[in-house]
């Protein structure tokens, strides 16, 4: 680990396009990516497959201190590729039940701190783009650049029904809002590391933004700081 190399945290609730932009900024930057969530997502999805309760902090979070995953870095234009025990799961941990597990497991302090330092290795030269809901917050709290991206629920569950068709599954916007209002619930009123804005973070809200115009707006916060 490199404590000096620098960090962007891209902190947000479901939908709000932290994955996507922070994706796209790692590989226009060539730095690091931390999708944190997808470690919470793992975790559930593993726990599931052990039959293991989701509520069961002791377990769970010996389970969190022994995963076997890899994140391997994208190639031009793909997501980055997500091994678990020896299997791509990159596409299983996406779906919504998983996504509402990964959020019940996040709730449980010993869990959060067993992946504490796997999530701080990640800090590697030349930077780390990391996006999740407490990057800017409990994780990297001297981050130089912290963003908070939202985007109204219904906008959020618009991109998510979108997204989760062009998948070809069988979703209902309906359902989808409930959930991801569930989602947002839970994660800002969790006693430990809840979602919410760093005090130096700087807040985008994407709802009326494309992609291209967020990731602008983050290019020009970085231009401004001493970063690259
Ligand atoms: N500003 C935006 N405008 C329209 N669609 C977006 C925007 N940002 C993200 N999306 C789309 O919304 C979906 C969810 O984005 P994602 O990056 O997975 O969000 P998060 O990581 O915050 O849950 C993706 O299909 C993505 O392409
Ligand atoms: N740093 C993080 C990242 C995710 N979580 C929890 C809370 C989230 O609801 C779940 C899933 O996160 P993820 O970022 O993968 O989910 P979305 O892509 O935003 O729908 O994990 C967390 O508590 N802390």
């Amino acid at each position: 680990m490199n404590s000096l190399a620098p960090v962007i945290t891209i902190d947000g609730p479901s939908g709000s396009g932290k994955g996507t932009v922070a994706g796209l900024l790692a590989r226009d930057l060539g730095w690091k990516l931390l999708d944190s969530g997808a470690l919470y997502r793992l975790l559930a999805f593993n726990a599931s497959n052990h039959g293991v309760d989701l509520t069961n902090e002791e377990l769970l979070t010996k389970l969190a201190a022994h995963l076997d995953v890899q994140f391997i870095a994208a190639e031009p234009g793909k997501l980055q590729q997500i091994i678990l025990e020896g299997e791509d799961v990159s596409n299983v941990i996406r779906t919504e039940t998983v996504g509402a597990g990964a959020s019940m497991v996040a709730s449980l302090p010993a869990v959060r701190d067993a992946l504490l330092v796997r999530q701080r290795e990640f800090r590697e030269a030349p930077g780390l783009i990391a996006d999740g809901r407490d990057m800017g917050t409990v994780v990297f709290p001297d981050a130089p650049l912290k963003v908070f991206l939202t985007a109204s629920a219904e906008e959020r569950a618009r991109r998510r029904y979108l997204q989760l068709k062009g998948k070809g599954e069988d979703v209902s916007l309906s359902s989808l809002l409930d959930e991801i209002r569930a989602r947002d619930e839970r994660d800002t009123q969790r006693a430990v590391a809840p979602l919410k804005p760093a005090v130096d973070a700087i807040q985008l809200d994407s709802t009326e933004l494309s992609i291209e115009q967020v990731l602008q707006r983050i290019r020009s916060e970085i231009a401004q700081r001493d970063l690259l």
